[in-house]
This record gives C-alpha cells, structure tokens and sequence, in this order.
C-alpha cells in the first residue's frame, strides 16, 4: 500500500464527533556492477575506515587540512601514512566478495532504492564534525553508520555515534527531527524518557543529489528482530520479555502523556525492528569496531555509481542480559496536542492495524496500544497473533482481518458500529494514493468496505475462523497464561478508548518481577 501523500492530521471539518455524537446521530537498478573495495580511488575502504579508527590521522587529515585551506585545492588523499596503510592492507583484503556480483545489497534491496541515498563512504568526514566508520544499517529512506565525533577526544568509545543519513527527499527526517527534539525535551525527568531514541545532534550535508539530513544518535547494539535470534528457538526467557514490555510501556507512557506523540503515523510502526537493544557492556562495541580490520566492507557500484555498502551489524554474542531495549524511529510518528486532535489517514503494517484504522473511525495514542497488543505474541511466541489475513495471492484482506478480529475478540460493540456508520460519510482532507495508483477518498474505499450493514451485521461472516484469543497463548501455562491474557485483554479491545493506557499497562501484575524464594 502506498503512503499517504502528505504526513498531515486534521480533525474532522465540523470538530470530531465523540463515540457518543456517533451514537446519537447514529533500477530496476541494474546490479550489475563489481563489488570491490576502493574508497578514495586510492585505497580499500574498509581498511581505510579500520585504519582510521585505530589512526584518526589518516582520513581526519582532511579535516584538519579543510582547517588550513578551506577550498582544500591542494589536498590529497594520498599522503604518505595513507600510502603506507594502504601497502600494508594489500593482504588484508578478503576475495569473498567476489562471488556477489549482481546481488542487490542493503538499501538496493528497497523497492523504491533510488540515487536519493547519499553515497556515504567509511573514512568520510562529514559537515567537518563526524568520520564514519561502519555502516550498521539501512532503511526505505536512509543509511545508519557508526562514526567518530571528531570534537572530543577522538578514540574514546564516547565519541562515537550512530548517524542516520537520509535520503534526500526525505520529509521524514526534518519531521523526525522536530519530533525526537519535542520528545528530548518534554519532560526529561520522566522515566520514561530514556526508554526513547533521543537525538544527539543533527546536520546536513550536500551529495550529488541534492541535501540530506543527518541525525546523530547513540549507538546501540541491534534492533530486537535480531536480538531475539541470539536465544534458543529465538525465545527469550520470559522474566527478560517481562521487562521488555514494562520498558516499552513506561516509554509509551511518556510518549502518550507528556509527548501527546503517537509512535504510529505511517506504515512503519511498533515492530520489532523499531525496538533497539543498548550494549550491554561497553566492550562490545569496543571489539566490534576492533573486528573490523580484519573484515571490512564489501562494496559495489550501482548502475548511477553510487557505492552501496554491506553493513555490518553483528555484534557478536550476548556477554549478559543488561540490555535495554528503547523505542526508535520517529519518522511518521504523529503529534496530536488536543484531546480532540484525531489522525485520520489509514496508517500501520497491515499485521499490526488497529480496527479503528481500517473502519476509518479515527485514532488517538491508544492506536499504539492496540499495535503493541499484537506484538506482544512476536515477542513472546516468535510468532504473529494474527494469522489469516492476507487473500490466496497473499495481498493484506482488510475483511479477513476484521473477521478474525471478530474470531479473537467477539464482535464489536454498539458504538464501534454506529461510529463506523456515521465516519462512512467522511472524506480524507487528502487524497489517499494506493500501490495501484488509485486516489481513494475514504477508508472504506482504501480498505475495501464496506464491512458491516445498517443493522451492525458483519457482512462477511462465513470468514470467521475458528479462532479463540485465549487459545492462542497456550506457549504459557498456568497463571502465567491467566495473567498474560488479562494484560493482552486490556490492549487488543475494539473500543479505543476502552484500552488501558501505557502507564495503567505498565504496572499490570503479568509484568511484575516475581520474587525467588530464599
Ligand atoms: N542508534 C543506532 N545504533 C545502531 N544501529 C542503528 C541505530 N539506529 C538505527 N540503526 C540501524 O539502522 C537500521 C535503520 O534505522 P531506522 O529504522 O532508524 O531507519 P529508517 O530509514 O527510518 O528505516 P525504515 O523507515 O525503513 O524503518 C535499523 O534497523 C538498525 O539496524
């Protein structure tokens, strides 16, 4: 599905009608290039880029040389320590690489991958304030890297960040940035604030393309789609999830109370990937960058000659469970200030949409309670809660999904459905653009309604399945399984306003500590 084609959010024209108004009113990138490793046309760029993590000299000497001829005209990459580096990197070159010819790599693999990216090289000072070093990962409208601030003491461990480089159309990232710089300063003394991403820094460079936004954040290990893949079964112990969840809450707490920002806002939402881990020992970082002498990048050349990196972004083995997990991604999040601000526009991956998205009855903060309901089975089960909503040729069926909605929680109540009837008038204030290239005016064109008739009858009710919520839990036993449900209860509920708040979720007994017995 499409984006929506301009990240807005506008109340209702006539002021949103509450749930009892309703009531009463009834390149081809052609990849063929050769994966190879110049940097510089001079030397390999992930020795250069290992080389310049143990001797900053060697790619700072272009700062400090900006520093005493601004138009650097007479600057070299080659100088002599380069060219001693790169003799003796020669053998430090590995050959693997040569075997992925042709093969689309990170970024490129983005449907919608374009020469937007900036071309961002290990070694690379940008806006004369951060050198990068490894790139860690990519997303549909930016690169993350690992780099040096080169303002402090440079090879402290303290000094490197992670620089998320956008693409350069990305209105995201300038919407990113208010967002995470609202979110850093609304209240810094709520707990909850440090279970979010902040923003350390942010700039912007010029690329062949055009400007591109450069945010600087923390470093952190991995996002918990691959943390979790480091436990047996990729099941993490369940005290540990335990806490995940209380985090994720008490962040969302803050978000939703003091930050009046829904995480959710686009189709890239609470998800596991969203979800950072921090190092949970310093070292780790320390013996990544360490690693990376001996394995630098590959990379190749697309067919605009844009170089695409291969991150690298394994950290290795856990060395404990100190980790803290935090909330990452504000790209689409969505501000509503007043109580009767309402998003409008269908958002969320089709896994983890709320029933109020798709009926087009609007949504406030609770819509990320409802998305981390869902989750809440990928977390502990390493699988997806909802299973049958995609038709035979695996396109997302709005109708499967509520009728396994229904399956899960019963049908929903009086008004949901009056609501529903009353918002079928509403139109988008915008045009809503589908992958097909169709502009759709309401949800109910998007989503292909309509669900329910006059009366509330479900109109397809032959595709129920035979599901029960309180079957789908059974990798619990006892107690355990009670309470989990109790608390998933007081999330996946029809009603929005119905659902638990994060602070209210936060303190639920499934997620307390349990005492040991001496
Ligand atoms: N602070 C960080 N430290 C280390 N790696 C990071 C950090 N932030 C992001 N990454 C890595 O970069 C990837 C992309 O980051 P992010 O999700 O912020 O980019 P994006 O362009 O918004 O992605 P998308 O919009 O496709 O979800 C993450 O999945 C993660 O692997």
């Amino acid at each position: 599905m499409g984006a929506p084609s301009q990240k807005i959010y506008r109340s209702w024209p006539s002021g949103p009608p509450t749930y009892q108004q309703a009531n009463t009113d009834g390149s081809d990138i052609a990849q063929s290039r050769e994966w190879n490793y110049s940097l510089f046309d001079c030397c390999p760029p992930g020795t250069l880029c290992l080389k310049s993590t143990f001797l900053p000299c060697l790619t700072y000497g272009k700062t400090q040389s900006r520093s005493k001829d601004p138009n650097l005209s007479n600057f070299s990459y080659i100088n002599s320590p380069t060219y001693f580096l790169y003799l003796d990197s020669q053998e430090t070159i590995p050959h693997a690489f040569s075997r992925a010819l042709g093969m689309l790599v990170d970024e490129e693999i983005s449907p919608v991958y374009n020469s937007k990216y900036y071309p961002v090289k290990p070694g690379e000072v940008l806006a004369d304030r951060y050198q990068t070093l490894v790139k860690v990962g990519w997303g549909v409208s930016s690169t993350v890297w690992l780099a040096r601030g080169l303002q402090g003491p440079i090879e402290t461990l303290e000094n490197v960040v992670a620089l998320k480089v956008a693409n350069n159309n990305a209105s995201f990232a300038s919407h990113e940035r208010e967002v995470e710089e609202h979110i850093s300063t609304a209240d810094p003394s709520h707990r909850g604030r440090s279970l979010i991403r902040t923003l350390l820094d942010s700039f912007e460079v010029k690329g062949p393309e055009g400007s591109h936004s450069c945010l600087v954040y923390p470093p952190m290990r991995e996002p918990l789609s691959i943390y979790q893949s480091r436990f047996e079964d990729r099941k993490m112990p369940l005290p540990l999830i335990k806490t995940y969840i209380r985090a994720l809450l008490t962040g969302l707490d803050y978000l939703h109370k003091e930050c009046r920002t829904v995480h959710t806002g686009g189709w890239l939402d609470l998800k596991l990937e969203n979800i950072m881990v921090s190092f949970e020992d310093s070292t780790v970082l320390a013996h990544f960058i360490d690693s990376q002498l001996e394995r630098p990048m590959a990379f190749k050349i697309d067919a605009v000659g844009r170089p695409v990196y291969q991150s690298h972004n394994n950290f290795g083995p856990l060395k404990s469970l100190r980790s803290i997990p935090q909330l990452v991604d504000f790209g689409l999040a969505t501000r509503l200030e007043e109580d009767d601000d309402w998003g409008v526009w269908p958002i969320q991956p089709d896994h983890y949409r709320a029933p109020e998205v798709i009926l087009g009855n609007g949504w406030q903060m609770s819509v990320d309670i409802w998305n981390l309901g869902v989750l809440l089975w990928d977390m502990i089960e390493g699988k997806e809660l909802f299973r049958h909503i995609h038709d035979q040729e695996g396109r997302y069926d709005a109708k499967l999904h509520i009728a396994e909605m229904i399956a899960l929680l019963g049908p929903p109540p009086p008004e949901i459905l009056q609501r529903y009837q009353y918002m079928r008038e509403y139109s988008w204030p915008q045009h809503v653009r589908l992958e097909d290239g169709r502009l759709c005016e309401t949800a109910e064109e998007y989503f292909c309604g309509p669900f329910f008739d006059n009366t509330g009858r479900f109109l397809y009710e032959d595709l129920i399945p035979d599901r029960k919520l309180d079957a789908t839990a059974s990798f619990l036993g006892g107690e355990e399984r009670e309470a989990f449900l109790d608390l998933a209860k007081g999330m996946l509920v029809w009603h929005p306003d119905a659902r638990k708040t994060a602070g209210e979720l936060a303190g639920h007994p499934f997620l307390q500590p349990r005492e040991t017995s001496a």
